[in-house]
């Protein structure tokens, strides 16, 4: 029987405005030296939303209304006996105020950036396939990616055991609430 791996649920929260968005630089762990949302694992007895405001608020110091944007299944061939299932959430639309300070945190340094220059460069790769639905904030998603071997030969892996996106679908929810259905 192949091995079923176990899933491991993460928030991850993104933070737009008019005109800008809000990442933070990961300054240790699981993607280090890579600009993303504010997030990670939801804990026990709690939910998704309630681990979303706790570590936006860990992570950079600030709270506001959040909504549910997507939701991102990945695997990774470097990380074989786990699924990875990713609830996205971003700011209430219209928002431009948050409560608290923001402020750089141990995990994450905050930083702006305009809409037209997010480092999608120095992004987990996949993001780009689906942030923009995220920042329009029409749809609700279902993204899947997998994440391979840079190569099939075993003898040419580095020892870090690189993977790379290799496949991936996108799929939008239809969602009568959030916009009029328009394909019937
Ligand atoms: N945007 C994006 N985020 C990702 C991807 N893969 C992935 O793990 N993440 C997120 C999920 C989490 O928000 C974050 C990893 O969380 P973390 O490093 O803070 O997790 P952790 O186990 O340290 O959890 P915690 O201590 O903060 O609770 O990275 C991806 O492909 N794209």
């Amino acid at each position: 029987m192949p091995m079923i791996p176990r899933i491991r649920l993460y928030t991850n929260v993104f933070v737009v405005f008019e005109g800008k968005i809000l990442l933070g630089m990961k300054k240790r762990g699981v993607g280090e030296g890579l600009y993303n949302g504010f997030g990670g694992k939801v804990e026990p007895g709690e939910t998704p939303l309630e681990a979303a405001h706790r570590e936006l608020k860990e992570e950079c110091g600030i709270d506001l209304p959040l909504i549910h944007a997507g939701r991102l299944l990945f695997l990774s061939a470097a990380m074989p006996s786990w699924a990875f299932h990713i609830e996205l959430y971003r700011s209430a639309p219209g928002l431009s105020t948050y409560t608290g300070e923001l402020a750089e945190s141990d995990e994450m340094r905050p930083e702006w950036f305009p809409l037209s220059s997010i480092p999608y460069s120095q992004m987990w790769s996949g993001d780009k396939l689906w942030l923009p639905l995220v920042i329009t904030g029409e749809h609700r998603f279902l993204a899947r990616e997998d994440y391979d071997r840079e190569t099939d030969d075993a003898s040419k892996e580095d020892s870090q055991g690189q993977v790379e996106l290799k496949r991936w679908w996108i799929a939008l929810e239809q969602d009568p609430s959030r916009t009029e259905e328009k394909r019937k």
